[in-house]
C-alpha cells in the first residue's frame, strides 16, 4: 500500500484522514484508510464499483461515523463532533451529490438560494445578487426562473454545482459530478472544477468513474481496492504517479481492460468476473458473487 505523497508547498493539510476503519453488520467496508488533502487539491477518490467509495465521502460530510480511526476537518475532529457544531462546519463545505438533487418544487434560483438562507443572514435582495453570479458562474444566467423539470440533464448538473459553490466553500465534496453526462458537458463540469481550485481556490474532492476526468482534473488520486483488498487503499500519489501504478488491478481500472487482475492479489478472481458473477471457467456462480466482494 501506498502513502499520498506530501504536500509540496508544506501546509497544513484541509483533510487528515486517519486509520479509518467502517463495518456494516460484519461487511468491512472501510479498512484502515489513512490520507491527507492539501489547499488546492482536486483530490480524487475512486475505484471500483462497491470499493467503498460513496462510504468514505458520507464519513467526509459527516453523516456516517466511523468504527474506528479519525477524520480531521480543517484541523477539527468530526468523528465525535456535536451535531450543531457540524452543521456550522457544513457552512464550509459545498456538497454536490447525486442524492441531494436539485428539489423539484423550487426554481433553479430559489435552489442555489438555499445555502444562503440557511447558513447566512443575508437579506433578500443580497441573496438575489450572490444566485445571479452564481448562475452566471456555471453559464446558467437567464434560466433562474426555470423548474429543474424544464432543463436538460447537463443544465441541472451545473445548477447543483452553482448551489453548491453558493456560499464560495474553501472545500467541495462532489459525488460523480460527471455520471450521465455526455462527453462534452463533462469536460464542461470539469472545467468547471478546475475553475474552482485555480481561480477560487477552493479544494475539492471529488469521487469519479471518469477515468477523463480523473486524469483532466485531478492533482491527487486514491484508488480503493476490491476483492481481497476491500476498503483498502490500493493505489495513491499523482496522476503521473497512478499512471505508471506497478498494480495490475490499477492498470486494468484505468484502462478499462476487461481482461485485466483483480485487486486481489491471488488472482483467483477477476475483477471483472466478480463483476459478473463468474467462476474461473467463465460460467455462472453463486460462490464468486458471495466470495468475491465486488
Ligand atoms: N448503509 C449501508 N448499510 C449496509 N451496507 C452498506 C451501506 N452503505 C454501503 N454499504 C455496502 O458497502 C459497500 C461499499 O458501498 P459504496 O456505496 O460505498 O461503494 P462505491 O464504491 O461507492 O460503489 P459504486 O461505485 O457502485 O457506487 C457495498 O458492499 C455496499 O453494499
Amino acid at each position: 500500500m501506498h502513502a499520498v505523497p506530501p504536500d509540496p508547498s508544506g501546509g497544513e493539510p484541509i483533510i487528515e484522514v486517519d486509520s479509518l476503519v467502517r463495518y456494516f453488520g460484519r461487511q468491512k467496508v472501510l479498512d484502515g484508510v489513512s490520507f491527507k488533502v492539501y489547499a488546492g487539491d482536486t483530490f480524487i477518490i475512486m475505484g471500483g464499483s462497491g470499493c467503498g467509495k460513496s462510504t468514505l465521502l458520507r464519513h467526509l460530510i459527516g453523516t456516517e461515523k466511523p468504527t474506528s480511526g479519525s477524520i480531521k476537518i480543517f484541523g477539527q475532529e468530526i468523528t465525535s463532533m456535536h451535531p450543531d457544531a457540524m452543521h456550522k462546519l457544513r457552512g464550509r463545505y459545498g456538497m454536490l451529490f447525486q442524492s441531494g438533487a436539485l428539489l423539484q418544487s423550487l426554481t433553479v434560483a430559489e435552489n442555489v438560494a438555499l445555502p444562503l438562507h440557511e447558513h447566512t443572514q443575508l437579506d433578500a435582495g443580497l441573496i438575489d445578487t450572490v444566485v445571479k453570479m452564481k448562475l452566471e458562474q456555471v453559464g446558467l444566467t437567464g434560466h433562474g426562473h426555470k423548474k429543474p423539470s424544464e432543463i436538460s440533464g447537463g443544465m441541472k448538473k451545473r445548477a447543483a454545482l452553482a448551489r453548491a459553490l453558493a456560499l464560495d466553500p474553501p472545500l467541495v465534496f462532489s459525488d460523480e459530478p460527471t455520471a450521465g453526462l455526455d462527453p462534452v458537458m463533462t469536460a464542461v463540469v470539469d472545467e468547471l472544477t478546475q475553475r474552482l481550485t485555480q481561480k477560487i481556490g477552493a479544494t475539492v474532492v471529488v469521487v469519479t468513474h471518469d477515468m477523463n476526468s480523473v486524469f483532466r482534473i485531478g492533482t491527487r488520486i486514491i484508488m480503493l481496492g476490491t476483492g481481497a483488498h476491500q476498503g483498502k487503499i490500493l493505489a495513491a500519489g499523482t496522476p503521473a504517479e497512478i499512471r505508471a501504478h506497478p498494480h495490475p488491478a490499477v492498470q486494468q481500472f484505468i484502462n478499462g481492460d476487461p481482461q485485466g487482475h483483480s485487486g486481489d492479489d491471488s488472482g483467483e478472481v477477476l475483477y471483472r468476473d466478480a463483476l459478473l458473477g463468474l467462476n474461473d471457467t467463465g460460467m455462472y456462480s453463486r460462490s464468486a458473487i458471495h466470495s468475491s466482494k465486488p
